[in-house]
């Protein structure tokens, strides 16, 4: 089947738009992506929702409809007819995200959607899992898994191997020889970079890790970050998007534009480093995707701080630009099926759990 995958991230960047051809088993191929940028005011209005408070339901359509438009423009734009794509996986945005709470929100109107392009839509992905006691998050790793297997008629890879997002917050997928699974949260992504270097230079990102690459890592200041608690937690587990703000703050306080954001992506490559002691056997190398990989200076940092080799995911033909949307297109079709989208190995969920909402136009 035909799907389309469209991912709003924790970063805050824009849309992720994706076609993949699945029977939500393996991937026969994959077709064009795109990501759409949010505008600065676009940006604003999701920030000013985040936590679930403020004009949800106003910022929660205009996204929406935003979705519409990218998914007409790219289907035009790729001369595919809309009646050829089968389902449309939407995540939406996650506006608040507290599993222990028995609670998550990602924002996005399934039955607009479906309206407005014409295609049958599967979204709240997250929810079941978190009603069955699980984390809600990283939902990715079946999808890394069968990427892993190969695509249908290639190879796959030599596992264990761990596959590493960076985006606005860090998750790692362990993946065994067997196909077994063991996937959380590491820590920060970029979001504490980003709001660094939105505060320093007034740009939403350091761009290629320029400003990391002039200053300074406070060793000390990294010693103490990981000591927050949730490096205590076993996996699996999962973070909300801005947890780790007060305690880096804090500790990078009066420093230098350059010395602050060395010392934050050094938090990152030093919480991914400890991550791996979770793992129930050292992998052979870390592909690393979400656009934490363009900046050099955490591929650096990830390069000292961890015992194998660490390259983006591009070295293994993937694009690390368009994986979350390709998964939410697997996952769609997964979830029309009814088949499993987590596992106690990946949410901590204490049953295999499927999960989506769907709604037809
Ligand atoms: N050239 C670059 N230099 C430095 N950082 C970059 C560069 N390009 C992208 N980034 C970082 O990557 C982030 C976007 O990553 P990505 O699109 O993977 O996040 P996301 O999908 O929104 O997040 P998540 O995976 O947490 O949901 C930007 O916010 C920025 O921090
Ligand atoms: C609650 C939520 O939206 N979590 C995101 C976020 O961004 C990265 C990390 O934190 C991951 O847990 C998840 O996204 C990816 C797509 C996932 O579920 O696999």
């Amino acid at each position: 089947m035909l799907a389309l995958g469209l991912m709003s991230g924790t970063s805050l960047d824009g849309v992720d738009v994706a076609l993949v051809d699945t029977d939500g088993e393996t991937v026969a191929r994959l077709g064009p992506a795109a990501t759409i940028a949010y505008g600065a005011d676009q940006r604003l209005a999701l920030m000013g929702v985040l936590g679930g408070t403020g004009p949800v339901a106003e910022v929660e359509r205009d996204l929406t409809l935003f979705h519409a438009r990218v998914v007409r423009d790219f289907l035009a734009g790729h001369r595919i007819d809309p009646a050829s794509v089968g389902i449309t996986g939407f995540h939406g945005h996650t506006i608040l995200h507290a599993p222990h709470e028995r609670r998550t929100w990602q924002i996005g109107d399934g039955a607009l959607l479906a309206a407005e392009i014409g295609i049958n839509v599967v979204n709240d992905f997250r929810s079941a899992d978190v009603a069955a006691g699980g984390q809600g998050a990283p939902l990715v790793p079946v999808y890394h898994r069968a990427l892993v297997a190969g695509l249908e008629g290639s190879a796959g890879l030599e596992t264990p191997l761990a596959v590493l997002n960076l985006g606005g917050v860090g998750n790692v997928t362990w993946i065994s020889d067997d196909g077994s699974l063991l996937a959380f949260d590491t820590g920060p992504g970029n979001a504490l970079i980003d709001d660094w270097a939105q505060a320093h230079t007034g740009r939403p990102l350091d761009v290629d890790g320029q400003l990391a690459a002039g200053g300074r890592v406070n060793r000390d200041a990294v010693e103490a970050f990981l000591h927050h608690s949730y490096f205590d937690r076993h996996p699996p587990k999962s973070l909300d998007r801005d947890e780790f703000h007060a305690l880096a703050w804090e500790l990078v306080r009066g420093a230098s534009a350059e010395d602050g954001a060395a010392t934050l992506t050094a938090f990152t490559a030093a919480s991914v480093a400890l991550a791996a002691y979770s793992f129930p056997r050292p992998v052979k190398r870390w592909l690393v995707t979400g656009g934490g990989r363009r900046n050099p200076e955490m591929m650096k940092s990830l390069g000292r701080a961890l015992p194998a080799p660490v390259e983006p995911v591009e070295a293994v033909g993937w694009n690390g630009d368009a994986l979350e949307a390709q998964a939410f297109a697997f996952l769609a079709v997964r979830s029309l099926a009814g088949k499993v989208l987590t596992y106690p190995e990946t949410t901590g969920v204490p049953a295999a759990q499927t999960g989506g909402r769907h709604h037809v136009p």
